[in-house]
């Protein structure tokens, strides 16, 4: 059995429609990173998979449960994890984690709370006022809160924003660690390394599911060829190759040029244009990023959104 299983689920805001068909499944145990520009409905499809509204169109499961009919069930075996910061900052991580456990009703709540700061690494901390916690440790605090009652999936929106890289680094090891003791991970971020660090990931745009798998996959898919320029002055080359027919993207990365195109033929008839055209420029063939790919799909996307 999946841990999520959706089909065609909809859902509009007045006369936007800010989820457009989305069908998704994640397997148990898997990690799956949610992608997509700000607005594009991560956030509202989480929000109908972990029972808090109700999709206009469309069916499934989570957990085996069906999120039409049962979504008090799936509320309480789903821990999710909201993209604002929601403790009580006058409380101390272990108040805050007793409070949570009591509305779980988790019994004896001590024990409970003892042994969710033991897993995280709070227990030196649990006297700390929340609200004294700096970004990485918020994020622990909130993880520890949505792991205690021991869901089997966890739904995380955006849980690394803002967070430095070394905190960001020790919360995917956490995430990395409870998958494999079985719990099955749905995350949403923009950030490119953690996207990496899925077994799967899904693009969504403006509420449409673009592209789905391991992030190679998504990569080969896409179907882009990327070429890296070298040379003098790339930023008049730059400016030569904007517009041309071919040329999808261009991106200084340091000393050099990122030129990307879906139509190889075109595009390495652009760039032998511009070789000709500037002197010592050096066109060698490159890899195509998953930003890359992903830039590609959001100038290809209509904002319906504004
Ligand atoms: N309750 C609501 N009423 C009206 N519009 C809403 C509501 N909730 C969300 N929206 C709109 O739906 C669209 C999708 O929002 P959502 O928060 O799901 O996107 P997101 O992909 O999570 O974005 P971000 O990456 O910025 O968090 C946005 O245009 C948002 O303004």
């Amino acid at each position: 059995m999946n841990a999520i299983d959706v089909h065609g689920l909809v859902k509009r805001f007045g006369d936007k429609t800010v989820v457009d068909h989305v069908t998704m499944s994640v397997a148990e145990g898997e990690i799956v990173g949610f992608l997509g520009p700000n607005g594009s409905g991560k956030t509202t499809t989480i929000r109908i998979m972990c029972g808090l509204l109700t999709p206009d169109e469309g069916e499934g499961t989570v957990l085996g449960f069906n999120i039409r009919t049962d979504s008090l069930r799936i509320k309480r075996e789903v821990g999710y994890m909201t993209q604002k910061f929601s403790f009580y900052e006058d409380l101390t991580i272990g108040e805050n984690l007793e409070f949570v456990a009591r509305l779980y009703r988790l019994k004896p709540v001590e024990e409970h709370v003892a042994s969710t700061l033991e897993d995280l690494g709070l227990t030196s901390r649990r006297n700390q006022l929340a609200g004294t916690l700096s970004g990485g440790w918020k994020q622990r605090l909130a993880l520890a809160a949505c792991i205690m009652h021991k869901p089997k999936l966890l739904l995380l929106d955006e849980p690394t924003a803002g967070v430095d890289p070394k905190a960001r680094r020790e919360f995917w090891d956490e995430i990395h660690r409870l998958a494999s003791g079985g719990l099955t991970v749905l995350v949403s971020t923009h950030y490119m390394d953690e996207a990496e660090r899925c077994h799967r990931i899904s693009y969504i745009s403006y509420g449409k599911m673009l592209a789905t798998g391991t992030v190679a996959e998504v990569v080969k898919n896409a179907g882009l060829t990327t070429f890296v320029l070298q040379g003098p002055r790339l930023d008049q080359v730059a400016e030569a190759l904007q517009g041309r027919p071919g040329v999808d993207q261009v991106a200084p990365f340091g000393a050099t040029l990122h030129v990307v195109g879906s139509d190889k033929k075109k595009l390495e008839a652009a760039l032998a244009d511009v070789e000709r055209e500037h002197k010592g420029v050096k066109v060698s063939p490159g890899e195509t990023s998953l930003e890359d790919v992903f830039i590609q799909f959001m100038s290809g996307s209509k904002d319906n959104m504004a």
